[in-house]
């Protein structure tokens, strides 16, 4: 057993951990992190593409610099680098059938219903407050699976297709598995812009996440014990003890539990957890994307490709261009959720998957990572399946006597997000103070 007593351990090293260690030591406070995986970022992660050293995002990658306000103010302080991905200039559809190369390959008819469920939803919305837990708002009714309240409208097939797969490379999963209300959630964040949903954000890290998450642990000064996976957690009336996988206990006055949603429920706690929080922990998160890196010769420059429903990947794109690297191709990113037959690390997998929308296109590499076989996430970026959010919000940000909260899939606004996690993380290191200065 470790002697010292620190002020505060934090258990996880993503963003959110990382936030809430550097806020608290800027308060003075001795902070150790306890990471499970041998390395910081949780699920982001910037490494090298296949047997190549140009590095990509396995996992978290863009921002939204209007809105991610707590993220932007990181990037600011840090002065980190961003860059964009590039604009599509050609377009690949493949919807009901039918194939087109149109930017909207939608009928005057589609456009008209697609305004019509834009109103409804934006009507729906304004009773949404995104920095409020979803529980206290009267709003269960939206908590529905998001294909019952999208069949609901009565679109076309070309039109429930394509928002489909748009709405599915953000959600990461079955539209069956994430709740109208999470992505309701997400949009008043977004100039209350609908349409929003869809496009996602282009800016992203120069030299990666890492980049920004390192600046933040080095400006920090605390301790970090990596390839430390925690398996317990006892608090006493001025305590808390954490026991590790490999048998070491660390104390401290207090903890910021800074773990993925899926996970929460794989340490012991004494006493348990609250009721509300271990059962909202247990029916978990439902994010399971399959994020992968191809590279492709063969493709129209600057390329935007969009699938119908049974497509083994919903959406890929130019995300580097062949004449902006070393690499001679260029380096697609596309998105494919779990319980489609895709083996993204399968060449021969992901060029038959690719030849749907270019034919002749031939795939020289592939990449990507299982995030939800990773014992540490057991999952991708949070999706709420229908009736997590109105039943358990509140008591999955709860504190429970010294410990503390912080994740992204815990957030209230931009859940699932990396800004979801810098703001909690922030939230957590003043929860945490203020029972640290009562003591
Ligand atoms: C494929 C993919 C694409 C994504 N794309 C985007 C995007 O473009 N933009 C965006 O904003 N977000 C995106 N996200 C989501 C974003 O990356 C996450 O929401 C965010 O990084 C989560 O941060 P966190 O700190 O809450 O959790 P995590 O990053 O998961 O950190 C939790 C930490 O806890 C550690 N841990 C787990 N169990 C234990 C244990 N027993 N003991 C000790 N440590 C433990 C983990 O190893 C991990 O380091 C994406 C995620 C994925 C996977």
């Amino acid at each position: 057993m470790d002697d010292e007593i620190y002020d505060a351990v934090v258990i996880g090293a993503g963003f959110a951990g990382l936030t809430a260690a550097r806020d608290l030591a800027e308060r003075g406070q001795r902070v150790v992190v306890l990471e499970a995986r041998e390395r910081i970022g949780g699920r982001t992660w910037y490494r090298r593409f296949a047997d190549t050293d140009f590095s990509i995002e396995m996992g978290g990658n863009w921002l939204d610099t209007v809105g991610n306000r707590a993220l932007m103010a990181e990037v600011e302080r840090y002065d980190v680098p961003l860059t964009m991905s590039p604009e599509a200039k050609n377009h690949v559809s493949i919807l009901d059938g039918v194939r087109s190369t149109a930017p909207c390959p939608i009928s005057r008819r589609d456009e008209i219903d697609l305004q019509r469920f834009v109103t409804e939803t934006a009507r729906q919305v304004a009773r949404v407050d995104p920095y409020r837990p979803l529980d206290t708002q009267g709003v269960a009714d939206l908590d529905v699976p998001l294909d019952e309240y999208i069949a609901g409208f009565g679109l076309s097939r070309t039109l429930t297709e394509l928002m489909g797969a748009w709405i599915r490379q953000e959600t990461g999963c079955h539209l069956s598995q994430i709740s109208a209300l999470h992505l309701m959630s997400w949009i008043p964040l977004l100039d209350d812009d609908v349409l929003a949903i869809g496009h996602t954000p282009t800016h992203r890290f120069a030299a990666g996440t890492i980049d920004l998450l390192q600046r933040m642990l080095d400006d920090s000064g605390v301790e970090l014990r990596l390839s430390t996976p925690v398996s317990a957690v006892i608090q006493s009336e001025d305590r808390v003890e954490v026991r590790t996988h490999a048998g070491n206990v660390v104390r401290a006055r207090g903890a910021v539990i800074a773990l993925p949603l899926n996970c929460i429920n794989d340490l012991a706690y004494d006493p348990p957890l609250s009721p509300g929080k271990a059962a909202g922990a247990a029916i978990g998160q439902s994010g399971a994307a399959k994020k992968l890196w191809a590279l492709v010769d063969g493709l129209p420059p600057h390329l935007l490709a969009i699938g119908e429903h049974d497509a083994p990947i919903d959406v890929f794109f130019t995300d580097y261009p062949g004449d902006e690297t070393d690499l001679g191709a260029d380096l697609v990113v596309g998105f494919s959720t779990q319980e489609r037959p895709l083996d993204i690390l399968d060449r021969e997998d992901v060029e038959t998957a690719i030849r749907r929308y270019v034919p002749e296109a031939t795939v020289r590499k592939v990449d990507g990572y299982d995030w939800l076989a990773d014992p540490y996430s057991k999952g991708t970026w949070c999706a709420s399946p229908a009736g997590l959010l109105s039943s358990y919000a509140s008591a999955l940000e709860a504190t429970e006597g010294r410990l503390v909260f912080a994740g992204s899939d815990i957030a209230h606004a931009f859940r699932g997000w990396i800004e979801g996690a810098v703001a909690t993380g922030g939230v957590a290191a003043e929860r945490l103070s203020a029972i640290l200065a009562d003591d």
